[in-house]
């Protein structure tokens, strides 16, 4: 796949980029000092990240009824399952190089509603840290853990002690909330949430200290982000601002000839579950300055890869977790798409119709599939610490 994106000319000097030239002090890691302050500027026109907290607050929390009436729900669902191998593939590659019974301490940064937390359970971690720039989001994620707690507190004891604070993860320093700022976090999880602080440098450095400065060594900061080279692809593609299909659109508000490094935003709108701005993730960008905290990256992977890739450990979930429909529609069941949304499902059908057995398929539809694979999953792992005759922290990346 050609890199639309990261292969582009960059437009530094924009206008919009309110940080000092960004290629310049990104390349330039000689000036790495992960003590300094990342330089946090507010944006001059409008404040997108109190915008993001008041449109995910107004979001009502819908029954598990009104969530299967969905016309995205499989795709939600598949989504849900990609964050459950990532979690899991992580939290395996950590308990395979601890102790039995060593603290697995886990911070969910921009955690929303707490989609998460029965994956933390699941996969027994001792602490968890959750925080999000919606107050309201972060009530609901408290209180469902307080439910999840309740269920095992008798019995079991706690499930796993945690901690929650309201934050904007762009502009606070995490680590002076925690309760325990000297605390030793053995995982980072930031789950659609990432892009957000792409708006500007100063930004995005903020997040990735967040992320990366409390990991112990060989910790990993895991994420799942829109992948911005087939953003770039698509709107090439399409030759307009604005393309999308039934589902999804997203619609830029940049420069699209040279997208800028920071602050390159769009409008994503998705069946009534996100509708507010958004910023590309450079990646090459993104590598480098996490490098400068210590990340170093370990994975990037495009979701249909990954799909293909966790398939053989996590057929079960799969279908558990109903994260693909089934085709053609079973008995009292109704397809989410059109006709013409499953043509794929149909040639793989008449390609592989040996017997019943080979009759149905598990599916999404296309539109669905084609927000799906809008996204990647990625990992940094965390690099041992030195110090130069500075005090200053240099890392073995
Ligand atoms: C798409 S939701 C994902 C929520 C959760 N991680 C999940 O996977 O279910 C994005 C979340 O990021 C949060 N968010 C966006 N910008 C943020 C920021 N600057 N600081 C903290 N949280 C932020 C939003 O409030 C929202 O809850």
């Amino acid at each position: 796949m050609s890199d639309e994106y990261e292969e582009s000319a960059v437009n530094s000097d924009d206008d919009n980029n309110t940080d000092s030239p960004a290629q310049a002090n990104v390349e330039n890691e000689s000036d790495s000092d992960a003590e300094s302050e990342p330089a946090v500027k507010r944006p001059k026109v409008e404040d997108h990240t109190k915008l993001v907290a008041t449109h995910y607050n107004e979001i009502e929390e819908k029954g598990l009824a009104e969530r299967s009436q969905s016309r995205i729900v499989f795709m939600r669902n598949f989504n849900n399952w990609i964050k459950s191998m990532l979690i899991n593939e992580y939290l395996n590659k950590l308990k395979a190089s601890q102790k039995l019974g060593s603290p697995l301490r886990v911070l969910d940064m921009c955690c929303g509603k707490g989609g998460d937390l029965l994956k933390w359970e699941k996969g027994g971690i001792t602490h968890l840290i959750c925080t999000d720039i919606a107050d309201v989001s972060l009530e609901q994620c408290e209180s469902r853990y307080k439910k999840l707690n309740n269920r095992f507190d008798n019995r079991f004891g706690k499930v796993f002690t945690a901690e929650f604070f309201a934050c904007d993860s762009t502009l606070v320093r995490l680590r002076e909330r925690y309760k325990d700022p000297s605390m030793e976090l053995h995982l980072v999880s930031c789950q659609f949430a990432f892009h957000y602080c792409f708006e500007s440098m100063g930004q995005a450095e903020c997040m990735i200290r967040n992320a990366a400065e409390c990991l112990a060594p060989d910790g990993y900061f895991i994420a799942t982000i829109p992948d911005a080279n087939e953003i770039m692809r698509r709107q090439r593609q399409a030759g307009n601002r604005s393309f999308g299909n039934d589902v999804y659109n997203i619609e830029f508000i940049c420069d699209t000839e040279k997208p800028p490094l920071f602050g390159a935003k769009y409008k994503f709108k998705l069946e009534g579950v996100v509708d507010c701005p958004e910023f590309l993730v450079h990646f090459p960008t993104l590598v480098k300055l996490c490098k400068k905290y210590g990340l170093k990256l370990e994975s990037k992977v495009g979701f249909a890869d990954y799909f293909q890739k966790s398939l053989p450990d996590g057929k079960g979930l799969l279908s558990r977790m109903q994260a693909l429909e089934t085709y053609p529609a079973q008995k009292n069941a109704k397809l989410v798409g059109k006709d013409e949304d499953y043509a794929h499902a149909q040639e793989y059908l008449g390609q592989n119709s040996k017997g019943d057995r080979f009759k149905v398929v598990g599916t999404l539809s296309k539109p669905e599939w084609e927000v799906a694979t809008l996204y990647l999953v990625c990992a940094f792992r965390k690099c041992k610490t030195m110090w130069d005759a500075e005090g200053k922290p240099v890392y073995d990346c």
